[in-house]
């Protein structure tokens, strides 16, 4: 191990991290509740400042991934759709598996330039983790409670709202509704036998109401879907405490871009159309698992400097502060102040714990075993 794997390993470097995450994020998060009134006088300004806003945060995670672990995200496409990405509206169709799958995804939307911007159909639960959930609220992400009765109308409301919106923007929607595990696809090819529906291997059998409504709302404002397939190579299995530790992994995007006007109108085709595509992404997983690459060529866009950028600046803008503060305390002499600093120093590793806890699939919700298959059926 080199010297600088051996840094990127340590507690302390990724305290730091935490720390300037954390801190960076709260000032966002603030500079974001003052835009408040705003909105009142100019919504597409405050839209667009907010926009900004979320880059500060989100591209710290996108920073930590492309810089410091240093993973490659390849990108499999067709050249001919390559230029339209990030220059139209779109809803982006991704599997569920692995924990930085939505990093992944971040990251794709940084080199495309819509990073800020970007949206997923989210589950509440989410709206409450401190800084992203919170910088969320400010970009209009649509969040559900994954009970349709009650998300039937606010899902809707929330897209409607997203129909002026005036940056380009790519829509995320996890149709299997949570991260796979043996017990989900075991329960989840139990409902599809249920229904008749050929069995998938690689994928939870999608849940198609989302996917219908968000579509009615965004027809006419969405140019496309991008059917996008996520794997790694060597069977990674790739965690964000990999990431924070330095470890590179190497990620492979299959992007299939599908005119929207192709998505058929009425409810009951259009779910069969969304079955029918997760049949056909189970096959690119498949060739995936037996070839090691997924079908077309290979158009990989460079990662771009900003998000590098982006961390330095905050990381200069909070460590400084924080060098002046521990060099007082250090001159205090006081035990109990420096007591009460590494009293708020665990506080705040173990804050961070809990928030990476929420990318852990070992932590996934009960969502789509037993009872809820039962309930649904
Ligand atoms: C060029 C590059 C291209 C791409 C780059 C890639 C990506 C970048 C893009 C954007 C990035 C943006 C942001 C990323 C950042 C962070 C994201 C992080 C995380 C958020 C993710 C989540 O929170 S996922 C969870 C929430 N989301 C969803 O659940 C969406 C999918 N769900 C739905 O659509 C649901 O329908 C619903 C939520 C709207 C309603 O839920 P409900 O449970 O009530 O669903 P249903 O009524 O649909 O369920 C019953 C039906 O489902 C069938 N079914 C299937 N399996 C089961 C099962 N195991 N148990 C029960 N029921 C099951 C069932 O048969 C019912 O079928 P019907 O035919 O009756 O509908
Ligand atoms: C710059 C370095 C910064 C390092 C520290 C980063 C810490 C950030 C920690 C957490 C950010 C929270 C992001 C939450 C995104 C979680 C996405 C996700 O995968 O949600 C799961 C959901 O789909 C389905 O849930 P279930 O499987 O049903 O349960």
């Amino acid at each position: 191990m080199g010297l600088l794997q051996f840094l990127k390993s340590q507690f302390l470097c990724h305290l730091i991290m935490c720390y300037v995450f954390l801190v960076s994020g709260l000032i966002v998060n603030l500079i974001q509740i003052c835009t408040l009134p705003l909105w009142l006088v100019s919504k597409q300004l405050a839209r667009k400042i907010n926009i900004r806003l979320a880059y500060c945060i989100a591209s710290q995670m996108v920073a930590a991934l492309e810089w410091w672990s240093g993973t490659e995200c390849t990108l499999y496409t067709d050249p001919k759709s390559y230029p339209l990405y990030g220059k139209e509206n779109a809803v982006v169709i991704l599997n569920h598996s692995f924990e930085i799958d939505f990093l992944c995804g971040w990251t794709f939307c940084e080199r495309f330039g819509v990073l800020g911007s970007s949206k997923v159909l989210a589950k509440k639960e989410l709206a409450y983790v401190p800084v992203i959930g919170w910088m969320w609220y400010f970009l209009e992400i649509v969040f559900c409670k994954r009970k349709w009765e009650e998300d039937r109308t606010t899902v809707a409301q929330s897209l409607q709202k997203l129909r002026d919106y005036p940056e380009n923007y790519w829509f995320l929607l996890f149709c299997e509704g949570t991260r796979f595990t043996p017990k989900k696809h075991q329960f989840s090819m139990q409902v599809a036998e249920s229904k008749g529906l050929p069995k998938l291997k690689y994928h939870l059998l999608p849940r198609t109401k989302g996917f219908y409504v968000t579509v009615q709302n965004l027809r006419g404002t969405a140019a496309a879907i991008y059917d996008s397939t996520l794997n790694f190579r060597n069977n990674e299995v790739p965690t964000l405490l990999g990431i924070l530790n330095g470890k590179k992994y190497h990620a492979d995007l299959y992007v299939r871009r599908i005119p929207l006007e192709s998505v058929p109108e009425d409810e009951a085709e259009c779910a069969a159309w969304l079955h029918k595509l997760y049949q056909e992404k189970d096959g690119f997983q498949e060739q995936y698992a037996q070839t090691g690459r997924f079908p077309g060529p290979i158009v990989s866009p460079p990662r771009r400097p900003w998000s590098l950028i982006n961390w330095l600046f905050w990381s200069c803008v909070v460590l400084y502060p924080l060098g002046l503060l521990i060099a007082q305390l250090l001159s205090s002499g006081s035990v109990l102040t420096i007591a009460a600093a590494v009293v708020v120093c665990s506080a705040v590793s173990m804050g961070m714990r809990w928030m990476i806890g929420q990318t852990e699939i070992d932590k996934s919700s009960n969502y789509g075993i037993k009872a809820t298959a039962l309930n649904n059926n």
